[in-house]
């Protein structure tokens, strides 16, 4: 099948090939896209890293990833035949200048040099600096092409800055993709679409009818193989300061002159630029962090944060901020940003409460109407609405919900938000991907939270694993008259 989104034939180099990432979502996302119909008979997909493979040996590991990881619906030998025949893989220690880099070169240039080259830094961020400058210094850096970062990048504005200034020094900044996958999801698009897409929506979207916002990211999952990592950064860093508030941006910018890459991303870093910083005095009353004790998630006991990592901490596992966006639009509305891992259940969701009705008409009291989009699972939005209770001879309420799935129109799975972003790196769209400005804003942000929780100037609250967060959270929703959308399980 040859799909009418195809791209321009590409090489894309991954730096950081047999890592997790790489065999769990790069690999499998690329193949996807190549059964769709997207990726052109002549891309190659070349893969780099310190240990020692050959190319068939390498190609043996895609292929076991391609089993763990690709649902069975979306299996075809022939086209996984296909998939492994574009793979490659150079031995290459990307920090070092008199590395394998000849071996890269040669292979590159065996393509004309306009080909786009997507050059996918599937490492540690310390290392994207020394990478660029290796690929600069070999004239691998061709006018088409682009790099890709992964997160995080940085821990604080400081090192955020000296990882974007390590890259740019040999990209510009047309040329850099700052992944979050959040912005790749299909649902998280579907705030833009409920939005603005929907006038009666856009007609209530303001303080005049919305009282609140929640954004909840919960999961289920521990810390898995990455407790290295986690214990350095924490569920702030981890999921709010990028994810979340990527999607905070989304709820609350202002209409974009178009969907183009810098309109949408001018909307969203004004929103960002805009937040109400949260410093002071006001960091104990705005911010909640807590750590999970052992526990169980369905009939599996589980082991505390502590208990997992065999070692003291004073890592957040659970974060949450009260934001306040300084708009006019948004004038003292709050936006709940939460996360949580060794949640009850997990799932990602936007929930809309909206201000009760000022009328009086009735005199007995409606629910709140409430709007919830949900990001994962179960994809789909549910609009909860007053309608008169029938077994009563008078006005009392039940809440109704309209319901609906953000379903493909096909019937097929929804796509894996890493696939979506590696072609549209390929197709030079980086409207899903983060600009510096934004990141810098983010951490700018989040920066005085993160240093007093360094400080211990907000005290740690715990919640058993398999449970909804600490029960302090509930007194601190309902400080600004809110209380934790039920219907969430959590
Ligand atoms: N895994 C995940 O779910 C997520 C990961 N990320 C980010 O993606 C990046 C990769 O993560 P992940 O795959 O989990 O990490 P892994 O530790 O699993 O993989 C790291 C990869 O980098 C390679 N590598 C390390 N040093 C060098 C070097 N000097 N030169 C060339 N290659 C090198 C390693 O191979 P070798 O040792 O053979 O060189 C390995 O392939 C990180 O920035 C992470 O924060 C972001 C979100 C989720
Ligand atoms: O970036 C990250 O995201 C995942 C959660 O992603 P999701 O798509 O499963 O919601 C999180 O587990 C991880 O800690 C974090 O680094």
């Amino acid at each position: 099948m040859v799909g009418s989104q195809q791209t321009a034939p590409f090489d894309y180099i991954i730096f950081g090939a047999t890592g997790d990432l790489t065999m769990r979502k790069l690999i499998p996302g690329l193949y996807n896209q190549l059964r769709i119909g997207h990726i052109p008979k002549d891309a190659r997909i070349i893969g780099t890293a310190r240990s020692h493979h050959t190319r068939e040996e390498f190609i043996e590991l895609a292929h076991q990833a391609l089993d763990r990881f690709i649902p069975e619906v979306n299996k075809d030998e022939a086209i996984i035949c296909e998939f492994l025949k574009k793979i490659d893989y150079v031995v290459l220690d990307g920090t070092k200048s008199d590395s394998n880099w000849k071996e890269l070169g040669s292979k590159l240039n065996k393509a004309p040099d306009d080909r786009v080259r997507v050059f996918y830094y599937s490492t540690a961020p310390h290392l994207f600096g020394s990478i660029s400058k290796n690929l600069s210094e070999h004239k691998l850096i061709t006018k088409e092409s682009r790099v890709v970062l992964e997160k995080p990048i940085g821990t604080d504005s400081a090192s955020a800055n000296e990882i974007n200034e390590s890259v740019s020094r040999y990209f510009s900044e047309h040329q850099i993709y700052r992944i979050d996958h959040y912005l790749g999801k299909e649902t998280v698009q579907d705030i833009t679409a409920i939005r603005f897409a929907n006038p009666f929506m856009g007609a209530v979207w303001s303080h005049e009818y919305i009282q609140s916002i929640q954004i909840t990211a919960a999961e289920t999952v521990g810390v898995e193989g990455r407790a290295s990592y986690y214990d350095t950064s924490g569920a702030l860093r981890d999921m709010i300061q990028n994810h979340l508030l990527q999607i905070l941006s989304l709820c609350a910018m202002e209409a974009p002159n178009s969907l183009e890459a810098d309109d949408v991303r001018n909307a969203k870093v004004a929103v960002l630029k805009a937040l109400r910083p949260i410093k002071g005095e006001s960091i104990r009353n705005e911010t909640m962090r807590a750590q999970y004790t052992k526990g169980g998630i369905g009939d599996q006991p589980v082991p505390g944060y502590l208990e997992e990592l065999g070692h003291d901490s004073n890592t957040e596992t659970y974060a949450l901020m009260r934001a306040y966006v300084d708009t006019p639009r948004w004038k003292d509305v709050p936006f709940y940003l939460r996360t949580l891992k060794r949640s009850t259940v997990k799932v990602s969701e936007v929930v809309v409460t909206f201000k009760p009705s000022a009328n009086g008409v009735f005199k007995h009291r409606a629910g709140l109407n409430k709007l919830v989009i949900r990001l994962q699972p179960n994809e789909g939005l549910e609009l909860f609405l007053n309608a008169k209770d029938p077994s009563s001879p008078i006005f009392s309420f039940q809440q109704l919900p309209l319901s609906g799935k953000f379903a493909t129109v096909d019937g097929s799975p929804i796509p894996d938000s890493y696939e979506r972003l590696m072609l549209d790196v390929v197709r030079d769209d980086p409207t899903l991907f983060i600009r510096r400005d934004e990141v810098e804003a983010a951490w700018a942000w989040v920066e005085p939270t993160l240093q007093a929780w360094a400080e211990d100037k907000v005290p740690m609250e715990h919640y058993a694993a398999g449970s909804r967060g600490p029960i302090a959270a509930k007194t601190f929703i309902a400080k600004t008259g809110d209380e934790w959308h039920e219907n969430m399980k959590l």
